[in-house]
């Protein structure tokens, strides 16, 4: 049995989501073909198929044949590089020849029209053929190829049967409206993804490398990692790396949205595109070109606009039986007032054409994604990343937002605020915890081993690796014997507290501080009291979201005392010492109330993040940020998830406000046919007009700002 393989075209020519379903349609009829999905706002096809029965290039064909354009990015030229050049200005793509053509054709016909009324039915006829011959094309290679109900046959019944009853003038406006409607519905999809990899054309195109003590300019495609290049005040970093010499502000704006410079010292990470605002920087490179932090969020936010919301599922499930209901009742239309109330045949046979014209579901079908691709172009330009219109859906129906504590409500370094001896000495106690903390990555951990180094200990050395107990402690080998680091809970129910040790840990916790428990075997050698810091903005990110109605509640593994003393200060809801498992029953319990985001550092929160309804992570364009959870953000602000949860909302009501647009239009136009108000050319526009309408609606998004403060 042959593998199937997953492939990824770019197609080119397709405009509204009901051309994706027709591509789709097609695919799933060969031979081998097990999954397709056709995305209109990133301009691909994902699909997997067995090669030995399908050959990609049989699909290619195929796609082809459809009246579109296949583009195997793996296949083309050099450098696998998968952004294209931008199609050409509008007047020198097919349907943009279409239109010019067919527009002169009719300015031909009028003229004629004018000038010798009796000829003037010919030129018509000619004008509406020309812009007709394409659009039936693609109804007939639709239908063969099982989308019997699409646009184009809307279109090419009702033109054909306007010529048929002598209204060519009309047939002729309203194929010319068609073309106009076609080139239109792109620029929408066009729009927000050029929005999107504006972001890639921030990263210069060459870099000074330092190289044996000259300085030479290279093309920053060719920069690899390790090389050392000069970023002088006022360029932009070429590639991701970190500071090998100097100080400096950089303004990280295109990576992260914020626009405040942040200070950049020896040994930390910049990002390619950022720029450099005030100092010379020796900067090492650690990133290829295409590993870039803000090439990798480009690439993300084009997946996640392929990827279909809920909603645009929904919508173009719905247009496959609305379509050939439409025609249904365009014929009912058309049979019925002649035949019981004896209407005018020749009247009845045009109201039932610009129902069919009326009829169109483009509109409808652009609707939801094109305000999706919109609002995740819209969040990515401000550091907020969304990865797929269903997070997006998700966070705007969000009831509930529950944070993790440690690197996310605060600051997530703790420090080591005291050293308490039980037995033995302070150093001790410090070196012994060290030496096990080696093994973990824990935050606390770090901060012991910081403390040790900062005293200049000596840490011991452990036997093999350590064993960690999530949310309990973590346990090594020393020569000594067994070690544990570990919350004074999992120490008093290993016996090893005395009460009057457990005394000092209630005083020292009541202190809004953090303490873990170091003993030996059954014997506590020592405390460690460690403190973290909330983050800056985590008290007014929180009070904007109650004000969104949302409620807050943080979830920590942390012990009560210290819990209680940090959320006095942020005014926010907790649940304390939860083990791992009870944080992820605490999440399910908030969802019977509706959709709960939880906010974690993407570190050791995973699984709460995926047990959540969305899983939010936070931090400042970390590999782990970016790849768990279903959105990111890369500003290190609590505020950013307020602005999530606003931009999302926003795109909720955007999505609304075009279904009711096109829905809205079709209604009134539907009635004022039914009654002769509306002539044939007029009808054409409840769809046409409607998408304009759509399309001008969702790329406002892409303007919107949601840190402004809440209207
Ligand atoms: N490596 C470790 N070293 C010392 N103590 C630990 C370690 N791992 C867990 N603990 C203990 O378990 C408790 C809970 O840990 P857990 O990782 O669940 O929470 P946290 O990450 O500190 O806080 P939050 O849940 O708010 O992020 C800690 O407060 C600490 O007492
Ligand atoms: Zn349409």
């Amino acid at each position: 049995m042959a593998a199937a393989s997953a492939l990824k075209l770019r197609i080119e020519g397709m405009d509204c989501g009901s051309c994706a379903a027709k591509i789709e349609t097609a695919m799933r009829r060969l031979p081998g073909v097990a999954e397709v999905e056709v995305s209109v706002a990133a301009s691909s096809m994902s699909i997997t198929v067995d090669e030995d029965r399908t050959s990609r290039e049989a699909i290619r064909a195929k796609v082809d044949s459809l009246g579109f354009k296949a583009i195997d990015p793996t296949a083309a030229g050099p450098a696998g590089h998968d952004h294209p050049a931008t199609e050409g200005p509008w007047w020198s793509t097919a349907k943009g020849r279409l239109v010019l053509a067919s527009g002169a054709l009719l300015a031909g016909a009028w003229g004629v029209s004018w000038l010798e009324p009796q000829w003037a039915a010919w030129p018509y006829v000619v004008a509406a053929f020309v812009a007709l011959v394409p659009v039936a094309r693609r109804a007939v290679a639709g239908a063969l190829n099982g989308t019997p109900f699409s646009i184009e046959t809307l279109m090419a019944v009702a033109a054909i049967g306007a010529i048929a009853i002598g209204e060519a003038p009309e047939a002729a406006v309203v194929v010319f409206l068609f073309a106009v409607g076609e080139l239109l519905e792109g620029v929408a999809a066009r729009r927000a993804r050029a929005g999107v990899k504006a972001l890639v054309d921030l990263i210069p195109r060459s870099a000074r490398r330092i190289r044996g003590g000259a300085i030479e300019t290279v093309p920053a495609t060719d920069l690899e990692v390790g090389d050392l290049v000069l970023v002088r005040p006022g360029d932009r970093i070429p590639s991701d790396g970190t500071v090998a010499e100097g100080t400096s502000e950089v303004n990280e704006a295109p990576i992260t949205g914020e626009s405040r410079p942040v200070l950049k010292e020896v040994g930390a990470s910049v990002y390619a595109g950022s720029v450099n605002a005030n100092g010379e920087l020796h900067v090492t490179i650690t990133k290829a070109a295409a590993d870039n932090t803000i090439a990798r969020i480009v690439h993300m936010v084009e997946e996640a606009q392929a990827s279909k919301a809920p909603t645009a599922r929904f919508i173009e499930r719905f247009s496959r039986w609305y379509t050939p209901a439409a025609m249904a009742f365009a014929l009912a239309v058309i049979m019925v007032p002649p035949l019981v109330a004896d209407g005018d045949w020749q009247t009845w046979i045009y109201r039932g054409l610009a129902v069919l014209l009326i009829a169109c579901p483009c509109a409808l079908v652009i609707s939801t994604p094109a305000a999706v691709a919109s609002g995740l172009a819209s969040g990515a330009r401000r550091g907020l990343l969304i990865k797929g219109g269903a997070a997006l859906e998700t966070l705007g129906r969000v009831k509930t937002v529950a944070f993790d504590k440690t690197g996310t409500l605060t600051e997530g370094r703790p420090k080591v605020v005291e050293v308490v001896a039980l037995d033995g000495t302070v150093e001790a106690v410090l070196a012994k915890a060290a030496a096990v903390e080696r093994s973990s990555s824990h935050p606390l951990g770090l901060a012991i081993i910081e403390e040790a180094e900062a005293r200049a200990i000596e840490i011991p050395r452990a036997f093999g690796g350590g064993i960690a107990l999530p949310g309990k402690a973590v346990t090594a080998r020393l020569s000594s014997g067994f070690v544990s680091v570990g919350s004074p809970r999992h120490a008093s129910e290993q016996d090893v507290l005395t009460a009057e040790a457990a005394g000092r840990v209630a005083t020292i916790e009541t202190e809004g501080a953090t303490v873990v428990v170091v003993s030996e075997g059954k014997r506590a050698l020592g405390l460690i009291a460690l403190k973290d810091r909330p983050r800056e903005d985590a008290r007014a990110g929180l009070e904007r979201l109650r004000a969104l109605g949302l409620r807050t509640v943080m979830l920590t593994g942390d012990n009560a005392r210290a819990a209680a003393a940090i959320t006095a200060e942020l005014g926010v809801e907790h649940r304390a010492e939860l083990l791992p498992a009870a944080k992820l029953e605490a999440i399910s319990d908030y969802r019977k109330d509706g959709p709960v985001a939880m906010i974690g550092d993407g570190v050791n929160d995973a699984p709460a993040l995926a047990a959540a309804s969305v899983g939010v992570a936070m931090g400042g364009g970390t590999d782990v940020a970016l790849e768990t959870a279903d959105a990111a953000l890369l500003k290190d602000r609590v505020g950013g998830v307020a602005e999530l949860v606003v931009l999302s909302r926003a795109t909720l009501s955007n999505i609304w406000v075009n279904v009711t647009l096109a829905l809205g239009l079709k209604g009134a136009f539907l009635v004022a046919t039914l009654i002769g108000a509306t002539p044939l050319w007029m009808a054409i526009l409840a769809d046409t007009g409607a998408t304009v309408l759509v399309t001008a609606n969702a790329l406002r998004l892409l303007r919107f700002d949601p840190s402004a403060p809440a209207r």
